[in-house]
């Protein structure tokens, strides 16, 4: 028999553009879970949010500490209200309450009959409360022949069954197939509740209507405490997608992604003491002037450890480094800077302003004089190879590459860190050195001296704010892509300081 399934992911999004969804549940005060947590889920999905609230909650991040059910004829009021004007695409059912309230609005299902219908069989709130009284149980399971989809967490779907709670997945599968045929909907059985590493959720449907009985979608486990109102979130979400797409599994595999990052940047909200809400607007963060160098400099900060764990860098502060290795390391620093210097040029040729354009092009410049400087200077004494080391390859190419097919912001994201961390290094070179009395017998006593260059780290702080002023102007997909070529011109640094230890 072949299974009526439709293809994953089309092309063109069959439904609305913009879903009515109707959330029917009750009311969290503290904002992460209910009909709060639902109208935020909605409107992070491009839907038009709605709210029948079918019981108040006093409860914040760590319990609840009372529940009041109004009378149900004020549910029904509500739901009439909306139902006899607006159109709705979607419903979402969450805390019902009690026996009463279920009855209200299975009548009012069977009467407006909308097309999408997701149930969040609300039992039990992540604090261990009741949302649900024992006694409406048997009620509840009269309402899931309305529902196309059935979202209980692993407490509810034993419930629901009258079995004890599923130990691990394979049982909780098991139990999510014997719901699904018994009520005749798709099921998803999620992990959340489950230890271990990963965290997977499971579309099941035995009637056909997935492209196969279970449908697996994994995931990692988050290592996070806000686990406050997830279910409503999920459920929600899922319930504005599918008026989008038509197929649970694309629904699942388009949100399942979201509430990673919801609970993966929950912390950045600080809300409450217990467990907290998951961030529903992660994705449209605003980012502030700063943000992104403060972002970068968490990056280079940890390459700098790894700089100043190095032989060549302790050798240049004690005095100790083997000559070779400093000559070797002068000859690669000049080859490198002619490299350097066609990329800040290319800078300048994407720059937005005429500022910014001849900031790069006399930077570009003053790269080709501190090269001949060091030729007439520090090399012309010595005798050193002038073939171009391989991590001096690799960094130029690194560079070239960025610069011949990325933006300004990511050839501005390359070249930065061959400023930000020569600067730190060499402050920190140049202050252990005047912290010791400026000794001059030290043996790079006169490299070191020309650290303390002012005007190179004024350059470097200009720098620093051009890239953080490029990454605000920048897409998604750019910024990305910046914090990549960053994270690699980082790495060369290091190596870079690293290249002479053959010499050592
Ligand atoms: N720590 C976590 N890491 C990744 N995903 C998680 C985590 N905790 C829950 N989830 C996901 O969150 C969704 C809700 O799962 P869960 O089993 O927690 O539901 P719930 O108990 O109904 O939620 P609620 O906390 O709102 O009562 C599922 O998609 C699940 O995979
Ligand atoms: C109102 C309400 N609905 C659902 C839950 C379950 O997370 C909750 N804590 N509060």
């Amino acid at each position: 028999m072949t299974a009526p399934y439709s293809p994953v992911y089309p092309l063109v999004a069959p439904g609305r553009q913009t879903p009515r969804v109707l959330s029917i549940a009750g009311s969290d005060p503290s904002g992460g879970a209910g009909i709060q947590a639902d109208l935020k889920s909605i409107a992070a999905h491009g839907g038009y949010g709605m709210a029948a609230i079918t019981a108040l909650t006093a409860q914040n991040t760590v319990r609840v500490s009372a529940v009041h059910v109004p009378p149900v004829e004020f549910l029904r009021q509500q739901l009439d209200a909306i139902s006899n004007d607006i159109e709705i695409d979607a419903v979402k059912i969450g805390m019902l309450g009690d026996a009463a309230v279920i009855d209200e609005v299975r009548s009012w299902l069977e009467k407006v009959r909308p097309a999408v219908v997701v149930l969040d069989p609300v039992m039990v709130a992540t604090s261990g409360d009741r949302l649900l009284r024992e006694s409406a149980e048997k009620a509840l399971r009269s309402l899931l022949p309305l529902a196309d989809l059935l979202t209980p967490n692993l407490p509810e779907l034993a419930v629901l069954l009258g079995e004890p709670e599923a130990p691990d997945w394979a049982s909780a599968l098991d139990q999510g197939k014997r719901l699904a045929a018994e009520y005749g909907n798709t099921v998803l059985v999620k992990g959340g509740h489950l230890a271990g590493s990963g965290c997977p959720d499971a579309l099941v449907n035995t009637s056909g209507l997935l492209r196969q009985d279970v449908v697996e979608i994994a995931g990692p486990r988050i290592d996070t405490r806000n686990s406050h109102g997830t279910g409503c979130s999920l459920s929600s979400a899922l319930a504005t997608v599918q008026v989008m797409t038509g197929d649970w599994e694309a629904s699942l595999r388009e949100v399942k992604p979201w509430l990673l990052e919801a609970l993966r940047h929950s912390g950045t909200l600080d809300v409450g003491h217990g467990s907290g809400p998951v961030h529903h607007f992660h994705h449209q963060q605003v980012l502030r002037p700063g943000d992104f160098a403060a972002t970068l400099w968490e990056q280079a900060r940890a390459e700098l450890d790894a700089i100043h764990g190095l032989g060549f860098i302790d050798g240049l502060q004690t005095g100790s480094l083997p000559e070779a290795a400093f000559s070797y390391y002068l000859a690669q620093d000049a080859i490198y800077l002619n490299g350097y210097s066609r990329v800040l040029a290319r800078a300048s040729a994407l720059a937005p302003t005429e500022d910014e354009q001849l900031f790069w092009a006399k930077g570009s410049r003053q790269c080709l004089e501190v090269e001949s400087e060091l030729h007439r200077n520090w090399l012309s004494t010595r005798d050193v190879s002038v073939t171009t080391g391989p991590v001096t390859k690799s960094y130029v190419d690194h560079l070239l590459a960025c610069s011949a097919s990325g933006s300004y912001a990511v050839v501005l994201a390359a070249i930065l860190p061959c400023y930000w961390l020569y600067a730190e290094v060499g402050q920190q070179l140049h202050g252990s050195y005047v912290e010791a009395g400026s000794p001059a017998d030290h043996a790079y006593a006169d490299w070191l001296k020309t650290y303390a260059d002012e005007a190179f780290a004024e350059a470097t702080r200009t720098a620093i704010k051009l890239t953080d002023a490029a990454a605000l102007a920048a897409s998604p997909t750019d910024r990305a892509a910046m914090v990549e070529a960053f994270a690699q011109s980082c790495r060369y640094e290091t190596a870079f300081f690293d290249a002479p230890r053959m010499f050592s």
